[in-house]
Formats: structure tokens, C-alpha cells, sequence
């Protein structure tokens, strides 16, 4: 890592520890899902306390550069035929966030069949000048990521790789065994309320990520129909 990335690293090591980062996806294809809404989102979560920021897509992260100083970790996501690699799969992705002014660039930390190794894509990120952060599933792939330099350990794709078994909890041991390591563990995936992101503090995590409680108003409002009808249906009218 140069000299520049070690400086920016601390930099975010700080302005990062025990925050909240608002991850600002919209449901694809939905009303939301606009660069003038990602910004507006963004904005509104720096309101509410938000220390970063998780954007997706090379023309909302240039957006929302544009708008805040806010850190961004930034993603591509795309859908491969050949691969389950979603987030950021290849090395133009990286170069491309970048550019648009991504400080913080995050990859699918998760050994699966993939077009671009996980340490050329770490290489490239430190390249390219930025920090980089692995959203990872399981214990073993994201230690050895955090032993080959990678700052920031995500529990993200944890229960999302066999997607006929996602649980409805957070993978707490997860972010447990890795900070028994010393990891900078970020914890992500179904912290769903603001019980789920202390705990995850309480645990040891570096911060937490929030998105479909904060800024998916199609997953929100399901939350609450559905509850409503489960009492509904043996509520007597
Ligand atoms: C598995 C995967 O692709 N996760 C994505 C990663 O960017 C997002 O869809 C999630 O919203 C994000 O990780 C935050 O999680 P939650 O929305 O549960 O707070």
C-alpha cells in the first residue's frame, strides 16, 4: 500500500470507528431507483447522522461525490451469466468508482467461480488509490483477506449465497470470530433495526451498514403490511 493510500486509510479509520453507513440502494426499477433520489437519500442520511455512505452504480456515485464530502463506499453490481459474482466482479469496476470518487471501494469477498481473482481486485483498488473493503460470507476468506491488507472485513454476502436460506438474523458469530482476530470488521446484512446495529457495536464491530431499513421504502412498508396482516387474520372482525 503507497504512502497516499496508508494516509487516506487512517483518515477513514477515523472518521469511520463506531459509525453508521447508510447504504442508498433503491429496489431495481423501482420509482426510487433515480440518481436524483440516491443524492436526495444520501443527503438526508448525513442529516440523520450518517458518517458514510454505500452507493451502487458508476453515475450515482459521481452524483453523490459531487453533492457531500461524506466517505463513499462505492459498488457496481452486475448480474454475469457465467458467475454469481455480483458486486464489482471486475478490475474496470474498480477503476471506474475511482474515477467517479469512491474512497472506500467494496468487492464480493466470497470463494465462488469468478472472472477476476480477489487479490487482483484488492491490487487494483490500492492501485487506484483507494481503501479497500471485502463483502465476504464466511470466517476463513475474509481473514485471509484482512491478512493480505484488505482494511475493511464485511459480513454482506453472509446467507447470500444460497439464497433458498437466508436467515432472518444477522450472522452475529460471524462478526464475533473475526474480531477475536483484530479484524476492521464492518457489519452488514439484516441489521434491520437500531437493536441490530448496537449490538453489532456491542460485539466489536468497526461500524455498521444499514440499507433497506433506511432507504428501500418498498422492503419498509412490506415489513409493516405483512405484520399487520399476520394479526389481521386472527384478529375477529
Ligand atoms: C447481498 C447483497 O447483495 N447486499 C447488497 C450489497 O450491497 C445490498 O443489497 C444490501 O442492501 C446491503 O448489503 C445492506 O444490507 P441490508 O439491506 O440488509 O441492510
Amino acid at each position: 500500500m503507497s504512502v497516499v493510500n496508508q494516509i487516506l486509510e487512517q483518515k477513514l479509520l477515523l472518521s469511520l470507528k463506531h459509525a453508521l453507513i447508510a447504504s442508498c440502494q433503491p429496489v431495481d426499477d423501482g420509482p426510487m431507483d433515480k440518481v436524483v433520489h440516491v443524492v436526495a437519500m444520501a443527503l438526508a442520511a448525513i442529516d440523520g447522522g450518517a458518517k458514510g455512505l454505500r452507493i451502487e452504480g458508476v453515475e450515482n456515485v459521481t452524483a453523490v461525490a459531487k453533492a457531500t464530502s461524506t466517505p463513499i463506499v462505492g459498488i457496481v453490481k452486475r448480474d454475469l451469466t457465467d458467475s454469481p459474482i455480483r458486486i464489482t466482479p471486475f478490475i474496470d469496476d474498480v477503476k471506474a468508482l475511482a474515477q467517479a470518487g469512491a474512497s472506500i471501494i467494496a468487492f464480493d469477498g466470497t470463494d465462488r467461480k469468478r472472472p477476476t481473482a480477489m487479490l487482483d481486485l484488492l491490487d487494483a483498488i490500492h492501485q487506484h488509490g483507494c481503501v479497500a473493503m471485502a463483502d465476504c460470507a464466511d470466517y476463513e476468506t475474509g481473514l485471509m483477506l484482512a491478512r493480505h491488507g484488505c482494511t475493511f472485513i464485511g459480513s454482506t454476502m453472509s446467507g447470500y449465497t444460497d439464497l433458498n436460506n437466508t436467515p432472518n438474523e444477522p450472522d452475529y458469530p460471524l462478526i464475533s470470530r473475526w474480531v477475536e482476530q483484530g479484524v476492521n470488521v464492518i457489519a452488514e446484512g439484516r441489521y434491520n433495526s437500531p437493536q441490530r446495529a448496537a449490538k453489532a457495536i456491542e460485539l466489536g464491530a468497526f461500524s455498521v451498514t444499514v440499507g433497506s431499513a433506511i432507504t428501500r421504502v418498498e422492503h419498509i412498508t412490506q415489513w409493516f403490511v405483512g405484520s399487520i396482516d399476520n394479526v389481521a387474520k386472527t384478529t375477529p372482525v
